[in-house]
C-alpha cells in the first residue's frame, strides 16, 4: 500500500501540472510547490461486501453504495476491483459507468485507474475544470464484493483555496468562487448543513 500510495501521489502531481498549465496561470510553480510541500494526500479504502449489506438490511432499509457527491480534492485517483462507479455526464445529465465497456463485459476493472477532478481544482480554475459528480451503485444484497481504493490529493488543511489570481495571461476579472480551506469544509460538515460545500462557495451572477 505504501508504494501504491507514493505512486498515485506522483501520478496526481504529474497530471496536475499540465492541467494548471492549460489554464495559462502565469507561473504554476508556487501552486505546485504548495501541493508537494504542504499538501495532503489521503488514501481511502472502501470495502462493500455481502456481510455488511445484510447487516444494514437487518437494521434498516439502507443499502451499500455512495450517493452522488464530488470529492473535496484537487484530484482523486481511484482503483476499483469491479464496476460500480458512475460519473454524471454534464453534457446530457446521464450517469455513465466509469469502467470501460470491455471491462464491464469481462466483469472487472482491475487494470484501470479513474481520475476525478475535485472541488479544489474547480475553485482554483474558477470553474474551467468542474468537479466530477460521482456515485457508487448499490450492491446486490446476496452477491456483493467490491473494493475501491481512492487516492485523494488536496492542498493543506489551512490553505485558503480560491480562483488563481492570473489566468490566460490576464488578471482574473471576476472570481466565481469564495476562498475557503479544508478546515472550513470540516466546520461545514460538522454544522449539519445539507447543501454540498461546493455549492456554498459558488458566487452567482
Ligand atoms: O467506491 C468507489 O468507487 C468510490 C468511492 C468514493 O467516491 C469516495 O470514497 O469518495
Ligand atoms: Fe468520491
Amino acid at each position: 500500500m505504501g508504494k501504491y500510495s507514493k505512486e498515485t501521489r506522483n501520478l496526481s502531481i504529474s497530471l496536475l501540472k499540465p492541467m494548471l498549465e492549460s489554464l495559462h496561470i502565469t507561473d504554476p510553480s508556487p501552486l505546485l510547490h504548495k501541493v508537494t510541500s504542504e499538501g495532503m494526500h489521503m488514501m481511502a479504502v472502501n470495502h462493500y461486501h455481502t456481510g455488511l449489506q445484510q447487516q444494514l438490511l437487518s437494521n434498516s432499509a439502507a443499502q451499500i453504495g455512495i450517493p452522488p457527491h464530488t470529492d473535496h480534492t484537487l484530484i482523486t485517483v481511484l482503483l476499483q476491483t469491479s464496476p460500480g462507479l458512475h460519473v454524471l455526464d454534464p453534457t446530457d445529465g446521464n450517469w455513465k459507468d466509469a469502467a470501460a465497456p470491455s471491462e464491464i463485459i469481462q466483469g472487472g476493472a482491475q487494470n484501470t485507474l479513474q481520475v476525478l477532478v475535485g472541488d479544489q481544482l474547480e475553485v482554483l480554475s474558477n470553474g474551467r475544470y468542474r468537479g466530477a459528480v460521482h456515485r457508487v451503485s448499490q450492491c446486490s444484497p446476496d452477491n456483493c464484493s467490491r473494493i475501491s481504493v481512492a487516492s485523494l490529493l488536496s492542498f493543506g488543511m489551512d490553505e485558503v483555496v480560491e480562483p488563481a489570481a492570473e489566468m490566460d495571461g490576464d488578471e482574473l476579472l471576476k472570481p466565481f468562487y469564495k476562498g475557503r480551506s479544508l478546515r472550513d469544509l470540516l466546520d461545514h460538515l460538522a454544522s449539519g448543513e445539507k447543501l454540498p460545500f461546493i455549492e456554498t462557495l459558488r458566487i452567482m451572477g
